[in-house]
């Protein structure tokens, strides 16, 4: 053997025995989807159904091409951020920190819910409504070096600032506070207290601001164990990237080369939807928990095989989508945002769609 091909043999025995040489500078990958599959792959519980799979995705292309549903909807929404600069990126920020667990089990009247400009907002749109009432009052809650003043930033203002107009209180209200608190001071350790710092670090490149986020961030690492195997979700982390790149409508700051590795976002509204379109299916056991709203814990296999089949669920729609329509704009983004919009509009018509899954924790 020459030289040279000895050293090509040692080369490989290191590299296959120490990884050494072994550079990892592919493609940033965030490894949520090739979770979702395995979830899906090696769920009992759950079952994905594709003949509705198929019907869903032909009613969905067709609803959002009526709608001409794109990143530019996500702007008309009346309480979402309107302007194309470091404020909305900043609100965006916010938000999806603290985009969890709205939901409860009292009564419409009762449950949490923010008066804003007029309206009764509960959900999601509550957050979004009391982001905006304290910008209002001159109360800077989307900037991170008020999250770390306690001078300032005390324990009574964010009470004001999370202040209910019914008599619940915000769920988890303490963790939010956590995570506004450790967000801020990662953001000041390693961004300059910049939101946008954080952005232009990724390059562009929505998987790496995924896993720059999931890697710095604890409060947006979600993740869980399944079959053994660590799975990884990372709905908020995901959902933030999305919300950048719609309401910059992939320009600027929501400019990113691989948007469409973003998946759906795992959260308990959409696998609502994905069962009423009967695309996904519980067990019985499963199915009567969700129906008597009994609480499944976080980490629960249950949980995990809901949120991994539903984000290949959502997948799997995209696939049929495009093989009905191969120039069709849609990717995974503008499924969940049309799929979660929907379900809002069902839930307002008072549409008869099974419970949502009851899982308490900070990750969706
Ligand atoms: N998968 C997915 N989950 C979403 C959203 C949104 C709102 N996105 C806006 C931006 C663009 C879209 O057009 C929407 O207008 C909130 N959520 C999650 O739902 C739950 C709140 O439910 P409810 O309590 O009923 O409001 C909670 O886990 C929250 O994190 C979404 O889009 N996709």
């Amino acid at each position: 053997m020459s030289d040279d091909e000895v050293d090509l043999e040692l080369l490989d025995l290191l590299r296959k025995r120490f990884g050494i040489g072994v550079k990892n500078d592919g493609p940033p990958e965030t490894k949520v989807l090739e979770n979702a599959q395995f979830i899906c792959d090696n769920s009992v519980d759950v079952a994905l159904d594709m003949r509705s799979t198929k019907i869903a995705a032909r009613a969905i292309l067709a609803e959002m091409e009526k709608r001409e549903y794109s990143t530019k909807t996500w702007s008309e929404h009346e309480l979402h951020p309107k302007s194309r600069d470091e404020s909305t990126v900043n609100f965006i920020f916010t938000m999806d920190l603290l985009n969890f667990s709205f939901w409860s089990d009292k009564s419409e009247e009762e449950k949490f819910a923010v008066v804003y400009k007029g309206k009764r907002w509960s959900g999601y749109w509550s957050l979004v409504a009391l982001l905006q009432r304290a910008l209002d009052q001159d109360i800077p809650i989307t900037s991170p070096n008020f999250w770390i003043d306690e001078e300032r930033c005390t324990e009574a203002v964010l009470r004001a600032v999370f202040s209910s107009g019914t008599e619940e209180e915000i769920p988890l209200l303490t963790e939010r506070v956590r995570c506004l608190r450790e967000a801020g001071r990662i953001l000041e350790e390693e961004f300059s207290s910049s939101v946008t710092t954080l952005i232009e670090d990724a390059n562009n490149s929505a998987a790496a601001l995924v896993n720059l986020l999931a890697e710095k961030f604890p409060c947006f690492r979600d993740e869980g164990t399944f079959e053994r195997k660590k799975v990884r979700f990372l709905k908020r982390a995901q959902i933030f990237v999305a919300d950048i790149w719609a309401a910059f409508d992939g320009e600027g700051y929501g400019a990113f080369t691989d948007i469409d590795k973003i998946t759906m976002f795992a959260d308990y509204r959409i696998p609502q939807m994905l069962h009423s379109q009967g695309v996904i299916w519980y067990c019985p056991p499963l199915e009567n928990k969700i129906r008597r709203l009994e609480p499944i814990e976080s980490g629960h296999s249950w949980e995990m095989q809901i949120r991994g089949c539903s984000i290949w669920a959502v997948e799997l729609l995209r696939r049929e989508i495009l093989k009905v329509k191969p120039d069709a704009k849609i990717n995974a983004i503008l499924i969940d945002f049309f799929l979660y919009d929907l379900a809002k509009e069902k839930e307002s018509e008072e549409v008869e769609v099974i419970p949502h899954h009851r899982t308490r924790s900070i990750w969706y």
